[in-house]
C-alpha cells in the first residue's frame, strides 16, 4: 500500500517508471518466497529415517512445500495487473496472489485477485465507485510492464467505456485480440462485473450460468473454481472440486487455465471418465447415445438385475454326499423374495439368498439323515459342508450370481434374448436393435454411466479387497516381527548397529501400514474412487449431458452445490438438455439461481450477425450476446460441389492460411472426416486431423461439430453447411455452434448454394 494522491498527475512515462519500481519489489519479493520454500522443501527431503509419524509429517510437509512452489511458480507472468486509488488517499495493487511485508505488520504489498479488498476493480463503476476514484490496468511482459490505461471513475469525468460497460475496456480488447494458442489462458486481469458476480457467487446451492457463444461460460467456470478453492479452502481442499467437460480436447483446451491461477487440487473429468478402471471413449451412433440416456434406462437395468435373480422352472438336482438333493420351485422362490424384500443390492442381498437357500437344503438333508437324531451343532456343521460344496455352489450362483456392472451390461448389450425382457416395456424393437452390439465391445461414454447406475443398483462386494488387505497386514507385521524376534535371540543383539537396521525395518513396515496416502490430493483420490463425493460440482457444456449422466453427477455431489453453464441453443446431443428446469427439477425443483452472460467476448459482430440467423430459425425469442469488437474481416463463401471437396478444400485451407495470423479450424459433417481430412493432412503440413492428442498444438485442425465444443480458432472454415443442418434433429443448433468458433475470420464451404437460413452470406 503506497499514498496516492502524488501519482496523479498525467505524466505516462513517469507513471510507468514507478509502476515499474513497484512490480520490480514484488517480483523480489516473490523470488524471496521461492528461495524460501526451495530450502525448505530441500531440508525436508533430506532426513530420513525417524519414527512412522515423523515419516507421515515429513510426507505432509514435502506436499506443503511442493504445492507452495507450484503456486509460487505458476503467478510469474502476470504477477501485478492492477491498482487501485481510493478517496483515502490508499493505493492497492492487485494480482495473481497475496503478497505482505513482515516487516511492516504484514501491511499488504499485492492483493489477491479473489480477496474482497480486490472487488472493487471488477466491480467499481463511476456511478457505483465503492470509494475507488481511479482503476489502472498495467500489462506485462515478462517482468516489464508495457503498458497502462487509467479509468478515471468521475461523472464529470464522462462515461467511460462502450454501451455494454466494460472496464479497462483497451486492456480487453488487447486481450481479446491476441492470437489464440491452442491453450486457453486465464483471464484475471479483464474479468468484467457481470462475470465477476457469478466467479463470487455463494458456494452453496446450485447456479446455472446461462450465456451465448463466447460469453466467457467456461472462462468464469474456471475461475470461479479457483475462487471458492481459496475462499472455502479448508472445505474444498478435503471433498475437492469435480469440473466437467464435453470431451478430452476440450479438457485439455482448458487444462492450463486452474494451474496458472495456482490451484491443482481440481479434477478435471469428462461425464464418461468418472467410472474408474474404465476407459469409456470409443464412437457410437448419436441413437444409441441418445436411447441410453434416457431415465427410462433405470428401470432397463433394474430389469436386467432381477432376470439374474432365477426361479427354475423344474427343480434342478444336485448330489451332495452322493444323494441327490431338490433345488425347487417353491424353496428358491422364497429365499429370493426373502432377499429382494431387503432392499439390499444384488450382491449384497446375495448373502441373504444364499442364507436362505442353504437353510433350505440344510432341512432336506437333516430330514433324510432324520431329524430327531440332529442337535443344533449338526445342523451348523452340514450348514457349513453345503455352503463349501462346489455342486451346491455352482448352482447357486446359476440362479443368483455375483456380477459386476462390466458383465451384466456387456451381456445385456449383447443377448438379444436378454435385452428384450429387459427393455421390452421401455423400448421399441428398433430401439432395441439399435442397442445390440458384439460381446466384449469397448465402452462408450454413454456406457458410463449405464455402469455407473448399474454399480449402484449391484452393490461393490469388497468382501474379497478387505480379506487381501488384511492378509497383507497380517503377513507385514509377522514379517517385521519376525526379523525383529531373531535380532533379540542374535547375541549381537546389544550392538547398537544392528538395533538401528531393526528400527528401519519395523518402521519401514509399520509406515506401510499406517500410510493413508497422505501424498494424494483429494483429486487424485477421487478419480480412483466411484463413490467419492465432492464439495463443489462445476459442469461445463451442461446442456450436453443426458438424465443417465445428470444422475451420476448428482450422486457425486449429495450437497448440491453446483455450478452449472451452458447454452440451450448449443444443444447437440439429441438427448440434450431442452430446458434447464427440465434438467434440474428432479433434483432441486426451483432451487436453484440462473445468471445470464450476455456479452460475447469471442466472435466479432461481423460473424455474429450472421450466426443470430440461425439462432432465429431455431427460436425467434432467443437473443444473439452482443459481440464486443469487430474484425474487420466479412465473412465468405464459396460453393464447391461435393464431389470435389476433397480436392479443393486443402487449397482453401492454405489460402486461408495465408490471410490468417494464428490458428484455423475445418468444421466437417462426420462423413466427410475421414476422406476430406486424410486429404488436408496430406497436403497441409500443419494440419492434424480430429480428437488426436496433440491436434491443439498444430495451426490447423480439422474437426466434426461435436468435437469443437467449447474451443476457439483465429479462423474457421465450415463445409458443407447444408449436411450440418440435415444431419439430426438438432442440425441448426449444431450450425450456430460452428460459425460461432471463430475470433477473426469466417469461411462457408457449400455445395449447393448458401443454406437459406444463412441468409446473410449471399
Ligand atoms: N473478461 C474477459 N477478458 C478477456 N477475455 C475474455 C473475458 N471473458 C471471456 N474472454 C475470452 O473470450 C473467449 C470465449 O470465452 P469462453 O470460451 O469462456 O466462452 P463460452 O461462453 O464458454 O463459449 P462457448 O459457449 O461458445 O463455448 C475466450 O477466449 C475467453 O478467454
Amino acid at each position: 500500500m503506497s499514498n496516492a494522491r502524488a501519482d496523479r498527475g498525467p505524466d505516462r512515462t513517469d507513471d510507468l517508471t514507478a509502476e515499474q519500481q513497484y512490480v520490480s519489489t514484488l517480483y523480489d519479493k516473490l523470488d524471496e518466497l521461492r528461495r524460501d520454500a526451495t530450502k525448505r522443501l530441500t531440508d525436508t527431503l533430506r532426513q530420513t529415517g525417524g519414527t512412522p509419524q515423523a515419516r507421515t509429517e515429513r510426507d505432509i510437509s514435502t506436499t506443503m512445500y511442493t504445492d507452495k512452489l507450484t503456486q509460487l511458480s505458476a503467478v510469474e507472468h502476470g504477477l501485478c495487473f492492477g491498482r487501485l486509488d481510493l478517496d483515502s488517499d490508499e493505493v492497492f495493487h492487485i494480482g495473481r496472489l497475496g503478497l505482505f511485508d513482515e516487516e511492516r505488520e504484514y501491511e499488504p504489498l499485492l492483493i489477491d485477485w479473489r480477496a474482497p479488498a480486490a472487488r472493487p476493480f471488477y466491480l467499481a463503476t463511476a456511478a457505483a465507485r465503492d470509494g475507488v476514484w481511479r482503476r489502472r490496468h498495467l500489462r506485462s511482459k515478462w517482468r516489464t510492464v508495457v503498458d497502462l490505461e487509467d479509468e478515471i471513475l468521475d461523472l464529470d469525468a464522462g462515461e467511460q467505456g462502450s454501451d455494454l460497460g466494460l472496464a479497462g475496456e483497451a486492456t480487453l480488447l488487447a486481450a481479446l485480440d491476441a492470437r489464440r494458442t491452442g491453450q486457453m489462458g486465464d483471464i484475471v486481469a479483464t474479468i468484467q462485473a457481470e462475470q465477476d458476480r457469478i466467479i463470487r457467487a455463494p458456494m452453496n446451492g446450485v447456479l446455472v450460468v446461462q450465456g451465448g457463444p463466447g460469453t466467457g461460460k467456461t472462462a468464469v467456470a474456471l475461475h470461479r473454481a479457483a475462487y471458492l478453492l481459496y475462499t472455502y479452502r479448508e472445505q474444498l481442499t478435503k471433498r475437492g472440486v469435480l469440473v466437467v467437460g464435453p470431451n478430452s480436447t476440450f479438457l485439455r483446451y482448458i487444462g492450463q487455465v486452474l494451474p496458472s491461477l495456482g490451484e491443482t487440487g481440481v479434477l478435471l473429468s469428462t461425464a464418461g471418465e468418472l467410472f474408474p478402471g474404465v476407459s469409456a471413449t470409443a464412437p457410437e451412433s448419436a441413437e444409441a447415445a441418445e436411447i441410453k440416456g434416457r431415465g427410462v434406462m433405470v428401470n432397463v437395468l433394474n430389469s436386467a438385475v432381477r432376470d439374474r435373480q432365477r426361479v427354475p422352472k423344474e427343480p434342478i438336482e444336485v448330489l451332495f454326499d452322493r444323494e441327490p438333493l431338490s433345488v425347487g420351485k417353491n424353496l428358491v422362490s422364497n429365499a429370493r423374495s426373502r432377499a429382494r424384500r431387503s432392499r439390499k443390492p444384488h450382491n449384497h442381498a446375495r448373502k441373504i439368498f444364499r442364507k436362505e437357500m442353504i437353510s433350505g437344503l440344510t432341512n432336506q438333508v437333516a430330514d433324510r439323515l432324520g431329524r430327531d437324531l440332529l442337535d443344533r451343532r449338526d445342523l451348523d456343521d452340514i450348514g457349513a459342508e453345503l455352503r463349501a460344496d462346489d455342486a451346491v455352489t455352482e448352482v447357486l450362483d446359476s440362479l443368483w450370481p455375483q456380477l459386476t456392472p462390466q458383465q451384466l451390461l456387456d451381456d445385456l448389450l449383447s443377448t438379444p434374448k436378454r435385452l428384450t425382457t429387459a427393455a421390452r416395456k421401455h423400448l421399441t424393437d428398433q430401439e432395441r436393435q439399435a442397442l445390440l452390439r458384439a460381446p466384449g465391445s469397448d465402452w462408450t461414454p454413454a456406457d458410463a454411466s449405464l455402469l455407473d447406475e448399474l454399480a449402484e443398483l449391484l452393490g461393490e462386494d469388497d468382501t474379497k479387497a478387505r480379506e487381501e488387505q488384511a492378509r497383507q497386514e497380517r503377513e507385514e507385521l509377522a514379517y517385521a516381527q519376525g526379523v525383529l524376534h531373531l535380532m533379540e535371540q542374535d547375541e549381537e543383539i546389544a550392538d547398537e548397529e544392528r538395533l538401528r537396521v531393526s528400527d528401519v525395518l519395523d518402521a519401514e513396515l509399520l509406515a506401510q501400514r499406517h500410510r493413508t496416502r497422505s501424498d494424494l490430493t483429494a483429486a487424485e483420490r477421487a478419480a480412483e474412487d466411484r463413490t467419492w463425493t465432492f464439495g463443489h460440482v462445476i459442469v461445463d457444456e451442461a446442456q450436453e449431458l443426458s438424465t443417465m449422466a445428470w444422475r451420476v453427477l448428482m450422486r457425486r455431489c449429495p450437497s448440491r452445490s453446483m455450478t452449472l453453464v451452458g447454452d440451450i441453443a448449443q444443444t447437440g446431443a439429441l438427448g440434450g438438455a431442452a430446458s434447464w428446469h427440465e434438467v434440474l427439477s428432479p433434483y432441486v425443483m426451483d432451487r436453484w439461481q440462473l445468471a445470464e452472460l450476455t456479452v460475447n467476448y469471442r466472435t466479432p459482430a461481423e460473424i455474429m450477425s450472421v450466426a443470430a440467423d440461425v439462432l432465429a430459425a431455431m427460436d425467434t425469442d432467443l437473443e444473439p450476446p452482443a459481440s464486443v469488437r469487430t474484425s474487420g474481416h466479412a465473412p465468405w463463401t464459396r460453393q464447391v460441389p461435393e464431389s470435389d471437396l476433397p480436392a479443393v478444400l486443402p487449397e482453401l485451407v492454405r489460402a486461408e492460411l495465408d490471410a490468417v495470423d494464428g490458428t484455423l479450424a475445418v468444421l466437417l459433417p462426420p462423413e466427410h472426416l475421414d476422406e476430406v481430412g486424410a486429404r488436408i493432412a496430406e497436403q497441409v503440413p500443419e494440419a492434424e486431423v480430429g480428437d488426436q492428442q496433440d491436434e491443439l498444438e498444430a495451426r490447423v485442425v480439422v474437426l466434426t461439430v461435436d468435437q469443437v465444443k467449447g474451443l476457439e480458432f483465429d479462423s474457421v472454415l465450415v463445409a458443407d453447411p447444408d449436411r450440418i443442418l440435415g444431419e439430426s434433429a438438432r442440425g441448426l443448433n449444431d450450425l450456430y455452434v460452428a460459425l460461432t468458433r471463430s475470433t477473426q475470420r469466417l469461411g462457408v464451404v457449400h455445395t449447393s448454394g448458401v443454406p437459406s437460413v444463412l441468409g446473410g452470406l449471399a
